[in-house]
């Protein structure tokens, strides 16, 4: 350290960079148990939607046990309801918000309110979900010397004036839109994963999702897929946003889970986008949804909300190269399966 007060100002500037510790040894209680897993995985935001399709296909591997932490804001005990009292599993009532202090070989950190009615809901809260949660996920993963992958979005990219977006593009974001607790927050995200693999030696991974959809996401949670599958099963109009003809590009859940793994296995730390190129505007979904589940179903043009993407399409090549990953359910076969699942917990019975 060096001290300048010439001027009467007091400058501290550090001389010397911090030598990165090693991660303390794991318990040695932990090799003299019954049981000895592989590797304890934890799952943040393991109730919700994605996280919870994700624990199903780990909890597969007899070696693995799963933690999920979960403070039940969108998710549900319910998505978690077959793994509850099984030894290789554990749920826990947690913020990300407030530090976490346990033992884990891998984190997928996927806690975020993803619905923008959601995140939306509390912009302060979710901007500190995303930041202060994702730093405190990083001090638990370089504490143990855990593997973390943060799930990030297409939303990074804002309103793209590239398409089909690349990870090399930086986006078109409003830094001070309503959007932005959750786009810029995940940027913010980004960088801390970045950072801290830079200067703490932390290895990361960084997935950008597009937008995903299958069973178990809430019936009223708002997002396009899951309202029109909704909506037409309640024989209510189809509502779209004005213009509808902004596009998304829709993966299916079990393509999305299939990446996510691949992407914590290998030897990337990304960004990588996981999403289906299949690209589709908003009046097109909802002629698809009306024609495979409710014809007579009514198509209703309503307001819009501001900033939303106009067009959104990922540009895949890096997971087909990097991951030999690409999506395999195509959304004429993806929305059947999860109008069976939204059948059963809305108790509309399909007439023959
Ligand atoms: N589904 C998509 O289309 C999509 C697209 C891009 C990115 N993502 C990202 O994937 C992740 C999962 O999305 P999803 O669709 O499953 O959403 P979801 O809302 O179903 O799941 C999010 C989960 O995080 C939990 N959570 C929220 N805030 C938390 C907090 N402060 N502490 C602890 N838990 C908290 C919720 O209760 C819920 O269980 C999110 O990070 C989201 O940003 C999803
Ligand atoms: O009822 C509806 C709902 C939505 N929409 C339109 O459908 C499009 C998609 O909207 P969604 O709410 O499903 O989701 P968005 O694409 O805006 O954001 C999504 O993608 C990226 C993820 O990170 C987010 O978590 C996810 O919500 C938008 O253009 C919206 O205007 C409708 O036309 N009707």
């Amino acid at each position: 350290m060096a001290t300048n007060s010439s001027n009467g100002e007091h400058r501290t500037t550090t001389t010397t960079t911090q030598a990165t510790k090693p991660p303390p040894l794991p318990s040695p209680l932990r090799f003299s148990k019954f049981f000895q897993p592989n590797m304890r995985i934890l799952v943040t935001g393991g109730a919700g939607f994605i996280g919870s399709h994700l624990v199903d296909r780990l909890m597969q591997n007899e070696k693995n046990e799963v933690v999920v932490a979960d403070n039940f804001f969108t998710g549900s005990k319910d998505n978690l309801r077959k793994w509850i009292g099984h030894p290789r599993f554990e749920l826990i009532r947690h913020d990300v918000t407030e530090q976490l202090f346990i033992e884990v070989d891998q984190i997928y950190h996927l806690a975020c309110p993803a619905s923008p009615i959601f995140y939306k809901y509390n912009p302060v809260k979710t901007i500190k979900t995303n930041v202060i949660g994702t730093l405190n996920m990083l001090g638990l993963a370089k504490r143990v010397g855990a593997r973390i992958l943060l799930t990030s979005t297409s939303e990074v990219y804002g309103d793209p004036l590239v398409h089909p977006q690349p990870e090399s593009y930086w986006g078109n974001v409003n830094p001070i839109g309503v959007r932005s607790c959750y786009d810029e927050g995940k940027r913010v995200a980004e960088t801390l994963m970045f950072d801290y693999h830079r200067q703490h030696g932390i290895e990361i991974r960084i997935a950008r999702i597009f937008n995903t959809y299958g069973p178990r996401m809430n019936i009223d949670d708002g997002r396009v897929v899951s309202n029109f599958i909704a909506q037409a099963l309640r024989g209510e109009p189809l509502t779209v946003q004005v213009p509808g003809t902004q596009t998304r590009s829709f993966c299916y859940v079990s393509d999305m889970v299939d990446g996510l793994i691949r992407l914590m296995e290998g030897e990337n730390t990304g960004p990588i986008n996981l999403g289906n190129p299949g690209e589709f505007t908003m009046i097109e979904l909802a002629e698809t949804v009306k024609e495979l589940i409710n014809p007579s179903v009514e198509i209703k043009m309503v307001e819009n909300t501001p900033d939303d993407p106009r067009q959104r399409k990922p540009d895949i090549t890096k997971a087909k190269e990097l991951l030999g990953w690409e999506p395999k359910i195509k959304l004429r076969d993806g929305l059947p399966l999860m109008e069976e699942d939204f059948r059963l917990r809305l108790g509309v019975a399909k007439k023959n």
